[in-house]
């Protein structure tokens, strides 16, 4: 069962939890309504003979994918590329994440402007809407390996916050404003 959290307000090491004091959980469900984000749970041993990544990639139009290792050893300018993965950003495209070993958190803003950090294991695909602003940061097992799925080849683009302008912000922001059901 993927976590989520309220974050508190201490900017050191990125990879604790930064659980509030007491703390602030927030089901999956209600973390849908107030940022979009969706989570999948897969069993990573029977997922690929019984085609469930296949059915969620052609019901959804994901059509390219490929795949990261996010340690000190594998990937290429490692620090640089975890603190472009940390800084606040967005995306125009929806960014989807099948977690296949190690963990993580990915962070997102609440309609208040607040940081909810969702936990990632093995097993997780999580979706993240676009036009949301959200950062990602490794925890202290510093490893995570995931599939990255695309509905288009990745000529994907980071937005460093301010993006305020970007089409997909302001119809996140309507969306978000709405809160988000099934149908938007
Ligand atoms: C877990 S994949 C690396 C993180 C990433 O690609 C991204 O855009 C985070 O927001
Ligand atoms: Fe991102």
């Amino acid at each position: 069962m993927v976590k989520a959290w309220y974050m508190d307000n201490d900017k050191t090491d990125p990879r604790a939890e930064h659980q509030r004091n007491p703390p602030e959980f927030i089901s999956i469900e209600e973390l849908h309504r107030k940022t979009g984000v969706e989570l999948f749970k897969l069993d990573l041993k029977t997922y690929e003979s019984e085609g469930v990544l296949e059915k969620i990639k052609k019901d959804r139009g994901y059509t390219y994918e490929d795949e990261i290792t996010i340690s000190k050893e594998c990937l290429p300018d490692y620090d640089e590329k975890l603190k472009s993965f940390f800084t606040e950003h967005l995306h125009a495209d929806e960014e989807i994440r099948l977690v296949t070993e190690g963990s993580g958190y990915f962070d997102i803003r609440d309609g208040l402007d607040e940081w909810i950090r969702i936990k990632v294991t093995p097993g997780d695909l999580i979706i993240i809407p676009r036009g949301s602003y959200h950062r990602f940061t490794l925890d202290n097992n510093n490893y995570l390996r995931a599939r990255r799925l695309y509905e288009d080849e990745p000529g994907w683009l980071t937005h460093i916050r301010p993006a305020d302008d970007m089409a997909c912000r302001k119809k996140y922001v309507e969306q978000q404003k709405r809160g988000f059901s099934s149908e938007n």
